[in-house]
C-alpha cells in the first residue's frame, strides 16, 4: 500500500462524523464513588466539578447509558466552551486515526516508502523522526487545521512552530507519537497534547516570532492537556483544569466513553519506573533513593517494584492509576511537548511533576525543544525522592538502543 493511500484512507472504521453539540435532553445520573485499595480512586461517577463555577454539574449520557468525551466537554457536561469543544472533537478524531495507524498491518513497511528513516535533523536538538512519527504529525496537523480553532501548532516533529490561523483562539503543543521506537514490537505508544490560549498581545509581531513566543508559554498557563494511550485499550486522559478524567475508545461506535472520572493518584505508590541500565551514570542521590526503596527501607516500609515500558505515556498512565514515580533523570524529555502537559495532568490528579528540584509547571521555557530530567508521580514519593538532593543525571552520553 502506498503512503498516500494510507494518508487518504487511514481509518475505514472511523469515518469523520459531522460534528453536533451534545444533545441536551439526555438522562441524568447521580454520583457514586469508585475506589480500589492501593489504586487511584475515581470519585463522583456521573458528577464532575464545573470548571467555571466550581460547583458540581451533571454530565449527560446518551440513550445507551454512555457518556462520551464530547458529552463530557459539552454544554450538558463541564461546558469547556464551544471553541474548545470543537477543538477536542478534532483532536480525538486525529487520535482515532493514529490508533488505527499504529495497529495497521501496513505500518512496518512505511519506512521504505517514505525514506523518512534517512531524514537528518540538521544539527537540531531532535532525534531523527520515524515514518510513523511523521504520519502522526500530519494527521494531527490536518485535524488542527480543520478545526479552525488553532492559531499555532508546535510539534516535537517540527523544527519550528507552524502559524495556522490569525484569529483562532488556541495554541497546541504536541508530541504526536511518543515511544515510537517501540512500535515494531507492538508495545504501547501515545500522543501528548497541551492547549494554551493565543496571546493576543503578540498579534502585531511577524508570524515566525509570534508562533515561537506563543509556543513557549509556561505550563502554568495551560488551559487543557491530555494524552492518548494506544495499548490493549485506547485511552484518552485529559484535564480541562478541573480534575483529570479518562475515556476509553469503544471500537464498535468510535466514541471515547467516560470510564475514569476524577482520577486521584494515590499519595504513595510502591512502584518506581526508570531505565535502570543507566544506574552507573546516575548521581549519588538517585542511586541511594532507588537502593533504599527497592529494599523497603524508605519512608514507606515496603519493597518497591520496578516497571519500565520505555513509553512515557504508558509509564505515566500506570503511575496515575497505581501510584509511585515515573522518571527519566537525564536531559531527554521535552519541557514543551511532554513535561508540561503531563505535569498538568498529574497535578490535576493530586500528584506532582518535578525536574528533581523545582515544579515543572513553574519553569519558563526558553527553547522550543528544551529537554530536562522529569519526575512524575505520587506526591509523597516525589517529595521523598527530592529529599535525596542529587537526582538529576548530568552524564548523558546519548544511548543508542
Ligand atoms: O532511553 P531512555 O532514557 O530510557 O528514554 C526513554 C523515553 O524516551 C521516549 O521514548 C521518548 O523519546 P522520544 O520523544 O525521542 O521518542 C519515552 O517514551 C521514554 O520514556
Amino acid at each position: 500500500m502506498q503512503l498516500s493511500t494510507i494518508l487518504l484512507h487511514p481509518t475505514p472504521i472511523f469515518q469523520p462524523k459531522p460534528f453536533h453539540f451534545p444533545p441536551t435532553n439526555s438522562r441524568h445520573f447521580s454520583g457514586t464513588n469508585i475506589s480500589r485499595p492501593g489504586m487511584a480512586s475515581f470519585s463522583g461517577f456521573g458528577l464532575v466539578g464545573s470548571q467555571k463555577s466550581g460547583s458540581l454539574s451533571v454530565v449527560e449520557y446518551d440513550s445507551s447509558g454512555n457518556c462520551t468525551l464530547m458529552d463530557f466537554v459539552g454544554k450538558g457536561g463541564v461546558n469547556v466552551g464551544d471553541d474548545l469543544v470543537v477543538l477536542m472533537h478534532h483532536i480525538q478524531y486525529a487520535c482515532k486515526r493514529i490508533a488505527a495507524l499504529v495497529a495497521s498491518p501496513f505500518n512496518s513497511s512505511l519506512g521504505n516508502q517514505t525514506g523518512a528513516a534517512a531524514i537528518v535533523t540538521g544539527g537540531s536538538d531532535r532525534d531523527a523522526p520515524k515514518p510513523l512519527d511523521l504520519l502522526s504529525n500530519e494527521i494531527i496537523l490536518s485535524s488542527l487545521r480543520n478545526s479552525g480553532k488553532v492559531a499555532v501548532m508546535a510539534s516535537e516533529e517540527d523544527d519550528s512552530p507552524l502559524w495556522i490561523n490569525d484569529d483562532a483562539p488556541f495554541v497546541v503543543v504536541t508530541d504526536p507519537l511518543d515511544g515510537s521506537r517501540n512500535i515494531d514490537a507492538s508495545i504501547p505508544t501515545g500522543t501528548i497534547f497541551g492547549i494554551y490560549r493565543r496571546l493576543v498581545e503578540l498579534d502585531h509581531l511577524p508570524e515566525e516570532e509570534k508562533a515561537l513566543l506563543n509556543s513557549l508559554q509556561s505550563g502554568s498557563r495551560l488551559v487543557a492537556a491530555g494524552y492518548v494511550l494506544y495499548s490493549s485499550a485506547t485511552i484518552l486522559c485529559a484535564s480541562f483544569g478541573s480534575g483529570t478524567h479518562a475515556f476509553t475508545l469503544d471500537h464498535s461506535t468510535g466514541d471515547f466513553v467516560f470510564t475514569h472520572p476524577n482520577i486521584k493518584i494515590p499519595p504513595r505508590g510502591q512502584i518506581y519506573s526508570v531505565n535502570d541500565a543507566r544506574y552507573f551514570d546516575w548521581p549519588e542521590g538517585l542511586r541511594r533513593y532507588i537502593d533504599t526503596v527497592r529494599q523497603g527501607k524508605g519512608k514507606y516500609p515496603k519493597k518497591y517494584s520496578a516497571r519500565y515500558i520505555c513509553s512515557l505515556v504508558a509509564d505515566l498512565h500506570r503511575t496515575l492509576l497505581y501510584g509511585g514515580v515515573a522518571m527519566n533523570p537525564r536531559d531527554h524529555l521535552r519541557l514543551v511537548y511532554e513535561a508540561n502537559p503531563l505535569s498538568f495532568l498529574v497535578e490535576q490528579a493530586g500528584g506532582k511533576g518535578s525536574d528533581g528540584k523545582i515544579r515543572i509547571l513553574s519553569i519558563q521555557p526558553v527553547k522550543l525543544h528544551q529537554r530536562l530530567p522529569l519526575f512524575l508521580g505520587s506526591s509523597e514519593d516525589i517529595e521523598e525522592l527530592k529529599s535525596y538532593g542529587d537526582v538529576q543525571q548530568k552524564v548523558n552520553p546519548g544511548y543508542e538502543v
